[in-house]
């Protein structure tokens, strides 16, 4: 029988980093079990190969069709294996806004306002700038400037600036609100995702156990304490134990999924999926939050963004070989390389919209394949008002959750996207990005609500920010306390984007991985206490 002295689930962005601090001292024994591979290969490694990672290493879920747009099915990549979505994403760096930690703490979430938290995100960066009041130096998570971003980027902030909208060369320090060009987790033009920063380093130790291709069917609960985990690998099922504790960190999608299938979520829905409950849980797979996202298109005349032609296709074979020899060039792109924060409702807290500027043209996810040259703007709603679910489809933990954002089911959603857009078109119009002759890839009148919100509802999809499945609060309804203790059950713990009680107004990686970070120390503290 395999018993260790805690077993992390999931190895992405929060998995990691709860791994690699309970693990890096040697004191404990650790087990990090993740359902896909190392995910250490030149595709994943490399910035620019982001639309080329293979299958294995995404979980691609579909929505169920999306009544707010059109009827349409939405698409939610996940990331699988080591770094899980902090390996496939966008490697934007972004901590979200002040407001929303101090609004946490003032939802009843104590010890989490903004003041509580930045020690966490300085403690995990390795900011090459250097540290400051805002920034860490010292911690495992490599964060630099951009090595060779694409003229239209910079083009793209000189026109917001050409509108007076503020440029911004630190969105994760005292102000959020401006535009310029993201910070992204890379050292030295290679990806850094949440396994190279907290797990690789560690590897090697003999207290820590690595356990790669091997799928958590659910949780073993004995007594109203979690001792273990019952795992797949291959055809074979085991079970793992856990002296201590059991860490789950499986993301916003599958941690629920885990929970339901160990008898934990809402009663009704585990009875018809034939699955014995133990704790009535109605708040396991609900709430989900997301921040609904608008690409804007134009085609250029100019072959200065990355381009989809035989042209642009030598540019990229000249530097991937660049890359290769230096870590230098375009391959280092993270795609999303620009964008900014504004607010465009007159009673939001903080700036409501976030923008990404992609120097090429982007067609469903990327899945569309474009030919010739352009760039795209990402407009999206930062603290959406729309709550969707996560379900069960099935009793096996393989089979994909039924996920059901309910995008834009809140007409405040909408509101916030048109303006939004709008935004993005007056950019776009202003005389620097205009310098590379753009034409309008989905022309409508921006006047005409109708149209608009049509355009919007037929184009308009996820940023990839799913968040709040067993959300944090103060209350006994809530699935977990504000020390990621799971309610109602001993010996177990969640540590991932699934416990924000209300979404970031931002990108959630390094958000995950701060949540990683607390829930070690949490645990820590908890042992104190226990000794
Ligand atoms: C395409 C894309 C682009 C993005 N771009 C950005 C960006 O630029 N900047 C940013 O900040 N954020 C970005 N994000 C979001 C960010 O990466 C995620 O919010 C964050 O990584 C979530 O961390 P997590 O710990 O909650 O879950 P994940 O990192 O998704 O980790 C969950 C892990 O659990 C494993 N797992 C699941 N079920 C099981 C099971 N049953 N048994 C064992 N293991 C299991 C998974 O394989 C996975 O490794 C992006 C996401 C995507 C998908």
């Amino acid at each position: 029988m395999e018993s260790f002295d805690y077993i992390v689930i999931g190895g992405g962005s929060g998995g990691s980093a709860a791994a690699g601090r309970l693990a890096v001292d040697g004191t404990r024994r650790v087990c990090l079990i993740e359902a896909g591979g190392r995910n250490n290969d030149v595709f994943i490694k490399t910035p620019g190969f982001m639309p080329f990672i293979r299958n294995s290493s995404n979980y691609k879920y579909d929505t169920v069709a999306q009544k707010g747009l059109n009827g349409r099915i939405g698409y939610q990549p996940r990331g699988k294996g080591l770094g899980g979505s902090s390996a496939i994403n966008a490697m934007v760096y972004i901590r979200g806004n002040k407001w929303d930690y101090d609004n946490w703490a003032a939802m009843g979430c104590t010890g989490w306002s903004y003041d509580d938290v930045l020690p966490y995100f300085r403690k995990a960066e390795a900011n090459e700038r250097g540290a400051d009041d805002y920034h860490g130096e010292g911690g495992p998570l490599f964060v630099s400037d951009q090595v060779d971003p694409n003229p239209t980027s910079h083009a793209f902030v000189e026109s917001a600036a050409a509108l007076q909208l503020r440029t911004n060369d630190d969105f994760n320090g005292e102000r959020q609100e401006g535009f310029g060009l993201y910070q992204v987790t890379q050292r030295k033009g290679e990806r850094w995702s949440a396994s190279r920063a907290y797990v690789e380093p560690i590897r090697e130790q003999g207290n820590f156990s690595i356990r790669t291709k091997t799928l958590v069917e659910k949780l073993v609960i004995e007594g109203g304490r979690v001792t273990g985990v019952r795992v797949r690998r291959g055809k074979r099922s085991e079970m793992i134990y856990a002296r201590r504790g059991v860490v789950l960190s499986a993301g916003a999608f599958n941690s629920p999924q885990i929970m339901m299938l160990s008898g934990i979520g809402p009663a009704q829905h585990l009875k018809e999926n034939g699955i014995d409950v133990v704790i009535d849980k109605p708040a396991v797979g609900s709430d989900l939050q997301d921040h609904i996202d608008y690409v804007s298109g134009w085609a250029t005349e100019s072959d200065v963004p990355i381009g989809g032609t035989l042209k642009g296709t030598l540019k990229m074979a000249g530097a991937i070989i660049q890359h290769r020899r230096s870590r230098t060039g375009a391959m280092t792109t993270p795609y999303a390389e620009a964008g900014g924060f504004w607010t465009v409702m007159d009673d939001a807290p903080a700036p409501d919209v976030q923008w990404h500027f992609v120097p090429a043209v982007l067609e469903d996810h990327g899945r569309e394949n474009v030919k010739g040259y352009g760039f795209s703007l990402h407009a999206c709603v930062l603290r959406p008002e729309s709550r969707g679910t996560v379900r069960l489809g099935s009793g096996d933990a393989e089979a994909p959750p039924v996920i059901d954002p309910n995008f834009l089911d809140d007409d405040r959603d909408i509101a916030v996207l048109r303006a939004g857009v709008r935004l993005s078109h007056r950019i776009a119009d202003a005389p620097p990005l205009q310098a590379y002759g753009p034409t309008d890839r989905h022309p409508v009148d921006l006047n005409d609500d109708a149209a608009l919100d049509n355009l919007i509802r037929e184009r308009a999809d996820t940023v990839y920010h799913p968040v709040g499945t067993c959300r944090m609060g103060a209350d006994a309804d809530a699935v977990v306390a504000p020390t990621l203790k799971v309610n109602g059950v001993d010996g177990l713990w969640i540590a991932d984007a699934s416990i924000m009680p209300k979404i970031v107004s931002g990108n959630t990686n390094a958000p995950s991985i701060m949540i990683g970070e607390r829930c070690a120390d949490f645990i820590m503290a908890a042992e104190k206490v226990t000794a």
